[in-house]
């Protein structure tokens, strides 16, 4: 017989309390000031600047991440974020005053910015640190108790970041859950005030619906396939290290690494010679040496490096030539960082993000072509075009869509707390960092206040055709 369970039997006990606790303390935590917030986020940041070590090996364990990477792309990004709240929260948090149009006189007006409540932080494996902690005290400083949950395939880390959180925090303030898909999706049932989702559509979409139960607002941090147009005016040995340089990083396991190159024709072979100089100058000039690399990640699990080698595999029996890489070690989840020429839309490859270090090369011989195409895939989480042509740079950022541009480099734009970073369209909803993060994190409550004069009277029934007349007169203020 099949049993349909209530809701409250699909939640673990732990779950329910830790949301409970959170929910119980939000009031008071809502109504601290800057000073208070930052002094949490300070201890915070002192625990992470003392246990540095500790987290660059449990990463390490995770899935073989250099220490350099941990530091440029974990540590460092969390640690300008704490920077750039501590010197700007004050003025975020004050109310903003809003000018008070003719028909209001007598009236004054402005926005505050409150805590949304109690939120819901759900971080993927593949920046396991970095991308829990950011929204995390993004959502402290605009004063919000918050529940985490990070992510079960990197479970080193997840072990890291409860410790982490259990001696930074009271657990009524932050607390947080381990566990895989089945946590996530008690998780979602609970009526959050706001849920801060990164990782996959799938979920992305899943996350949506359960959302929707309780009305509950979301800020979806998603993936896709985020293109690279190189045009024939580019230089090539600076667009050649730039892109495997972001490609490589976390072996291709970046949301916003470039997923596939559209290369113009006349700078085709150019281009992959000088990727190939770069790959090799990065890693190593053999094979074997690359293998040996340790500045060179591993696939985070099984699933995942059967996925990507499938993909190689099948693009280049569809065709695609292999110009540097197509090793790969299953013991050590090992896929050789991969470049591949004569690859066509209709790849196999070109179907999913790769998410891997596998870099197919498409080419193109217009640029009506490429938008075409790049249109065709949907909104990416990030665009990257290279050219030295002023005109072909507008046209790209006019005529195409994405959540995030680089202008002759990569990645970079995710560093830079004065943009906003998010998707667009099937790549996300919402966006965070610096202030943008503040505001995600907020609720902002406009605020009205009637002074002595009023005109509103004016308006009050019986309508005895005055107030109809006003009305009309007044309109004439917008014609
Ligand atoms: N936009 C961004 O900032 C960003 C950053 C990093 C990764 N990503 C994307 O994330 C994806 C890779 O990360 P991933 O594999 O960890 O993503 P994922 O969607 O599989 O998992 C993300 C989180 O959701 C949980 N989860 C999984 N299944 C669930 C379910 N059925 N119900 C509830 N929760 C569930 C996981 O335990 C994890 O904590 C890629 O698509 C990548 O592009 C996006």
């Amino acid at each position: 017989m099949h049993v349909v369970k209530r809701v409250e039997e699909l939640i673990p006990a732990g779950v329910q309390e830790a949301f409970d606790r959170l929910q119980a303390r939000r009031w008071d935590v809502a109504r601290r000031d800057a000073k208070e917030r930052l002094a949490r986020l300070e201890k915070l940041q002192q625990l992470i600047l003392a246990r540095r070590e500790a987290l660059a090996d449990a990463i390490h364990q995770d899935f073989r991440k250099p220490r350099a990477e941990v530091e440029a792309t974990e540590v460092m990004p969390v640690l300008q974020e704490l920077a750039y709240i501590r010197k700007h929260l004050k003025a975020w948090m004050k109310p903003r005053k809003v000018t008070t149009p003719l028909m209001l006189a007598g009236t004054s007006s402005h926005v505050r910015y409150e805590p949304r409540g109690v939120v819901l932080v759900m971080a993927p494996w593949n920046y396991p640190f970095n991308l829990l902690v950011s929204p995390l005290v993004a959502a402290v400083a605009a004063g919000n108790t918050v529940l985490c949950k990070p992510s079960e395939k990197t479970p080193n880390t997840a072990r890291f970041l409860a410790e982490l959180i259990r001696d930074a925090f009271p657990d009524d303030e932050v607390a947080l859950v381990e566990g895989g898909p089945e946590v996530g999706d008690a998780l979602l049932r609970l009526p959050f005030d706001h849920i801060f989702f990164t990782g996959g559509p799938r979920v992305g979409r899943r996350v949506m619906e359960a959302a929707a139960k309780h009305l509950t607002s979301v800020t979806l941090e998603l993936g896709g396939k985020s293109p690279v147009i190189v045009d024939a005016t580019a230089d090539v040995t600076t667009t050649a290290e730039r892109v495997v340089w972001g490609k490589f990083l976390n072996a291709g396991q970046t949301c916003i690494a470039p997923d596939h190159v559209w290369v113009h024709a006349s700078k085709e072979e150019a281009l992959l010679a000088a990727m190939r100089e770069a790959l090799e100058r990065f890693y190593g000039r053999s094979e074997e040496a690359r293998r040996a690399s340790l500045d060179f990640c591993r696939l985070v699990d099984d699933a995942a490096f059967k996925r990507v080698r499938g993909l190689m595999d099948r693009a280049v029996t569809e065709g695609a030539r292999v110009v540097v890489g197509g090793g790969v070690d299953a013991e050590t989840r090992y896929i050789a960082p991969t470049v591949l020429a004569d690859v066509t839309p209709e790849s196999p490859i070109m179907e999913e993000e790769i998410f891997g270090p596998v870099l197919p090369v498409l080419r193109y011989e217009s640029l009506d072509e490429v938008v075409g195409h790049v249109r065709a895939e949907g909104k990416p989480l990030a665009l990257y075009v290279f050219s030295q042509d002023e005109a072909t740079v507008e046209r790209v950022l006019r005529e195409t869509s994405a959540g995030g541009t680089c202008i002759n480099t990569v990645v970079l734009h995710n560093a830079n707390p004065h943009l906003p970073f998010g998707g667009v369209g099937q790549s996300g909803l919402g966006a965070y960092h610096g202030e943008t993060g503040f505001r995600t994190f907020s609720h902002e409550r406009a605020v009205l206040r009637q002074g002595r004069t009023s005109l509103a009277h004016l308006f009050f029934p019986p309508y005895t055709g005055k107030a109809q007349k006003l009305a009309r007169l007044a309109s004439r203020l917008f014609e």
